[in-house]
């Protein structure tokens, strides 16, 4: 566990770790259970003292087989219910660790989720992922060992030192005195051979980060011939490890010294103290006994809760960062009331003077003024040099972001008026990558529709000109596409992408054309799944090809977020000096080659 706890920034605030209550209040029994427990063991180990004292005082002192057996049996007992005790308190206590970190884990990710895409362009999904991992696993040891380590030593300390002024105050007075005196030394050592401990793990991690860039890249690194500056790079921080190791065992090995001989020294001294205090018949050796161990009982639990306290700071650092996920708002709000969709949807968008710019860039307008209208069933295709906008209208329909000025309306309704999902749910996205998630083909065609029968699928396959290429797997539509579709061609991964829109069956597809040049034969099938999955739906395309243009209703030009121009590809050729160089760079077709008036 130290590796993961030990790089999280600690919080001097140990205060935040309130806020975790919230996450116990359903599981009120088992923190009682707990308390009672932990109560129970604290107590039983704090009698122990005096179970040592009636076996010394009465057991031996008393020179009576009986009652010995019977100081025996006592202490016998006192065991059995420590030992069950500390089960229950161990059991009970780290089940709430457990339980709780998982809640807060999902409690984070269901919150995350659910959030406004612009907020994942601040907060880095790393450092989101480190949060729900490393920072739950951090409260997890805390709630789930360190705050019971801190409360029961809590306990010890209090009733240990009540004990001890029972026993004998005189010499209660001498260990308060010398607590500190042997408590800091070893603190210092215990905090300096855990800073080394920290190092050393950085600098191991630092040689596996080489040993696997090395290796990654092994055939650079030969064909280089840096294998000999490597051994050399490499022999370098080997040995620094080595270094900051020895400084580490240096310290332990003072931190034992300093143990051995504080502790028993202070023991020896306090024996010598009492011893005499028994031979002139002041205290019972039974007596100095129990106050030895009370003595070592107080000295271990305040070095205990020192040792969790560094754990406490680390887990209120961990809980603020967790707050803060938590408390970031959607800026997407959905509306109190929202409005229904017409019962049969059409699929009729219509922009009016749109206005947008990123909340990162507040003053450049993305999309300007721009006015819109896409009938139900038509195709619209948006083309225009990068930058112009396209992407951040294909964003402000699917309603990532939402407009500034003017409005976007679907079937009459306006975007804002809708649920997110009941939008969503009409519109089915194929974007220029297309994103397959781990799993099966079956698992990627199916997230279009995760109740679609099998062959459903099978048939939004057929339809996307997939159906083919997937028999051949080897397991078809079981065969693992891989960590983000990686054993799947460029082609036959946008196919399943179309097939997952075909399966969604949407009003209004969104569609950003790959830019990546495809192989005849690929291009081609994406072209014909492409066309069906067009057919009869309202349909946006970010255009790259040609082929696509000339197929379409209608293009808009945009620039600068502006449109700059509109109609049909023959028209536009004529009358967009701007679209006609655009083509003509874009698809370098000697017929639709502006003259150079044209082009400006
Ligand atoms: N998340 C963002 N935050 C701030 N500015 C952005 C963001 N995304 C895009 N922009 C800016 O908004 C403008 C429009 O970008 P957009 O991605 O819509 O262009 P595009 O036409 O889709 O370009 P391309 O064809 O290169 O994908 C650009 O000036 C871009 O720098």
């Amino acid at each position: 566990m130290a590796d993961v706890n030990e790089n999280r920034d600690p919080s001097k605030n140990i205060g935040v770790l309130k806020a975790m209550l919230q996450f116990l209040r359903p599981y009120k029994a088992q923190v009682v259970g707990a308390s009672i427990a932990l109560v129970f063991t604290a107590t039983i180990t704090l009698s122990i003292g005096q179970g040592i004292r009636l076996l010394v005082d009465e057991g031996f002192a008393s020179g009576t087989p009986a009652m010995l057996n019977h100081a025996l049996l006592v202490f016998m007992g006192l065991v059995f219910l420590l030992a069950v005790g500390t089960f229950t308190r161990f059991y009970l206590v780290s089940w709430i660790g457990e339980r709780v970190s998982a809640d807060i884990r999902k409690a984070v990710f269901d919150h995350v989720i659910t959030l406004h895409p612009g907020f994942f362009e601040t907060n880095l999904s790393g450092e989101i992922q480190s949060r729900i991992t490393t920072d739950t696993t951090l409260l997890q040891t805390v709630i789930g060992s360190s705050v019971s380590i801190a409360l029961r030593n809590a306990l010890m300390f209090v009733g240990g030192i009540v004990w001890l002024i029972i026993t004998n105050p005189k010499l209660t007075g001498m260990v308060l005195l010398s607590v500190p005196l042997i408590v800091v030394p070893i603190l210092v050592f215990g905090r300096r051979v855990r800073a080394l401990s920290r190092s050393s793990q950085d600098s191991i991690a630092s040689v596996g980060s080489f040993v696997g860039e090395a290796i990654k890249n092994i055939k650079v690194l030969q064909a280089f011939n840096y294998q000999e500056r490597d051994k050399a790079l490499f022999g370098r921080h080997v040995e620094e490890a080595f270094q900051i190791a020895i400084r580490r065992i240096n310290q332990r090995a003072w931190l034992s010294t300093a143990v051995i001989l504080l502790v028993l020294g202070a023991i020896a001294a306090m024996l010598w103290v009492g011893g005499h205090d028994v031979l002139a018949g002041r205290i019972s050796a039974g007596e100095l006994a129990a106050f030895v161990f009370y003595a070592l009982m107080v000295a271990a639990s305040v070095g205990a809760i020192s040792e969790v306290y560094g754990d406490l700071q680390r887990a209120a650092g961990a809980t603020e960062r967790l707050l803060e996920l938590l408390a970031a708002r959607s800026l997407i709000v959905p509306p109190e009331q929202p409005l229904p969709l017409p019962a049969m949807v059409q699929g009729e968008l219509q922009m009016k003077a749109v206005c947008f710019a990123y909340p990162s860039r507040p003053d450049y307008l993305a999309i300007n003024n721009l006015t819109l209208d896409v009938p139900a069933g038509s195709s619209m295709a948006l083309v225009g040099s990068s930058g112009a906008g396209k992407s951040t209208l294909v964003d402000l329909l699917l309603r990532f972001y939402d407009v500034q000025g003017g409005s976007i309306t679907f079937d009459g309704v306006e975007l804002r008026d809708l649920s997110p999902e009941t939008l969503r749910a009409q519109i089915a996205l194929v974007p220029q990558q297309p994103v397959l998630f781990t799993g099966t083909v079956a698992d990627n065609i199916r997230y279009g529709n995760p109740d679609a029968s099998e062959a459903q699928m099978i048939e939004a396959a057929k339809a996307a000109y997939a159906h083919e290429f997937i028999e051949r797997l080897p397991e078809g539509y079981e065969s693992f596409v891989g960590e983000g579709g990686v054993r799947l061609s460029g082609g036959q991964r946008q196919r399943i992408a179309i097939a997952r829109a075909i399966l969604k069956d949407p009003k209004l597809l969104l569609l950003d054309e790959a830019t990546s040049a495809l192989d005849a034969e690929s291009e081609f099938q994406v072209q014909q799944a492409l066309q069906r999955l067009m057919k009869d739906r309202t349909t946006i395309v970010i255009a790259h090809r040609l082929a696509t243009v000339v197929k379409v209703d209608k293009i808009a030009v945009l620039d600068h977020g502006q449109l700059a121009a509109l109609g049909s590809h023959g028209e536009l050729i004529k009358n967009s000096p701007l679209y006609a160089r655009w083509a003509s760079l874009q698809f370098d077709h000697a017929d639709d080659t502006p003259t150079s008036e044209e082009s400006q």
